[in-house]
């Protein structure tokens, strides 16, 4: 394969249920070796692309291409792309081994190459000693590893996921998905990973593509779809955000200057396209880019009232109300006070205030 060619490859890809139009012309390209995650709300269409990408459906029109080769048409067992499902979809009445095996013996291996094999992804996956045991007598976590066993064990260089934490308790959730990562790097195989978890998506990932009824809204690194959201769906599904509607008074070399009913920004420039003076648009700031404090005499920020704070164990959340905005600003350091009330200034950061470029019509 061609280094520079993704490893998978979807060119206008639609697909409907009845009149049910699911996918709306998807165009992605998955790079090679990457972890890839198809992140939306529910219903957006994430798992019928992976369900095409694995050949159990066909779509209308459009292309798939998996190492450049064009698969519309293959049944599942020849694209070299296993999924695994949220259920783990392990044997419940065969033991860790058989479960491994199981691919492997399909292909009529040689007995003492199953062995090795099995051998092998035990102690990749951490599960030496467990071979003997059943489904039932393992962690959520460990049932995991074994699904990942049974899918590389084949050799395949495509590992399809939807949804597969969905099933742990949070804890376990954080835990199991950043071994999860770590398998997937070791293992250099390509990931596309369904979730509707934005955490999930942006501690994972090296490509998201954020989803919404049926289309493609973003696609980019988790850095890009965080701090560079496209448009306002984007920014309020990716995390929480602040919005902030002005308008552009002067654009100069390095920076915007923007009025807005409670004050005037200025925005980096680099952040802030091709914008000219008199253009009406939209700001976007998350709550950790604003820092808050009860000095208000002399304060050059914004000045709001406190109207709720809650303590979420890393951070205190406010919400402050400045004239008709109320933001949401997440403080990772109170002082030795604790929470702070009544009348705050507040400072965000301007190079991490971002313009939506769809918003800018006059
Ligand atoms: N076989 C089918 N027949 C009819 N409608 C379907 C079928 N499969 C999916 N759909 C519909 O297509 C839409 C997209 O479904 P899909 O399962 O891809 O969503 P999703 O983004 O994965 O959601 P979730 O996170 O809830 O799994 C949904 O409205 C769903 O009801």
């Amino acid at each position: 394969m061609n280094i520079a060619e993704p490893h998978i490859r979807i060119t206008n890809v639609s697909k409907s249920f009845g009149s049910f139009a699911a996918l709306h012309g998807i165009s992605l390209d998955i790079p090679s070796g990457s972890f890839t995650t198809l992140l939306g709300p529910s219903g957006c269409g994430k798992t019928t692309l992976l369900r095409l990408i694995a050949g159990f459906d066909e779509p209308d029109s459009g292309d798939i291409w998996i190492e450049g080769a064009k698969v519309n048409g293959l049944p599942p067992f020849r694209r070299n792309t296993p999924l695994v499902f949220q259920e783990y979809a392990l044997f419940p009445h065969m033991t860790v081994f058989d479960n491994i095996a199981y691919g492997l013996k399909l292909q009529k291996k040689p007995r003492e190459a199953v062995r090795q094999k099995v051998d092998e992804m035990l102690g990749m996956f951490g599960l030496a000693g467990m071979e003997g045991r059943l489904p039932q007598q393992l962690s959520g976590g460990q049932q995991q590893r074994v699904a990942f066993a049974r899918a590389l064990a084949t050799g395949h260089r495509v590992l399809l996921m939807d949804e597969p934490l969905s099933n742990l308790d949070a804890k376990m959730r954080v835990e199991v998905r950043s071994e999860l990562r770590e398998l997937q790097r070791r293992a250099g195989i390509t990931a596309v990973f369904v979730t509707h978890d934005q955490d999930e998506a942006l501690s994972l990932s090296d490509h998201i593509a954020v989803f919404d009824k049926g289309r493609i809204r973003q696609a980019g690194t988790p850095l890009d779809v965080y701090f560079k959201p496209r448009d306002r769906f984007v920014a309020d599904f990716v995390g929480t955000a602040n919005f902030i509607p002005g308008v552009v008074v002067a654009a100069e070399a390095q920076e915007l200057i923007v009025r807005s009913e409670i004050s005037v920004f200025r925005v980096n420039r680099d952040d802030a396209g091709s914008f000219r003076s008199g253009d009406a648009i939209t700001m976007v700031i998350r709550p950790e880019c604003i820092s808050i404090s009860a000095e208000t005499e002399g304060a050059d920020g914004l000045i709001g009232d406190i109207i709720s704070s809650s303590f979420l164990g890393r951070m205190i959340r406010y919400r402050v109300q400045c004239g008709s905005l109320t933001f949401i600003v997440d403080d990772a350091n109170p002082g030795a006070g604790g929470a702070l009330s009544g009348t705050v200034s507040l400072h965000p950061d301007p190079g991490k205030i971002h313009v939506l470029p769809e918003e800018r019509k006059l």
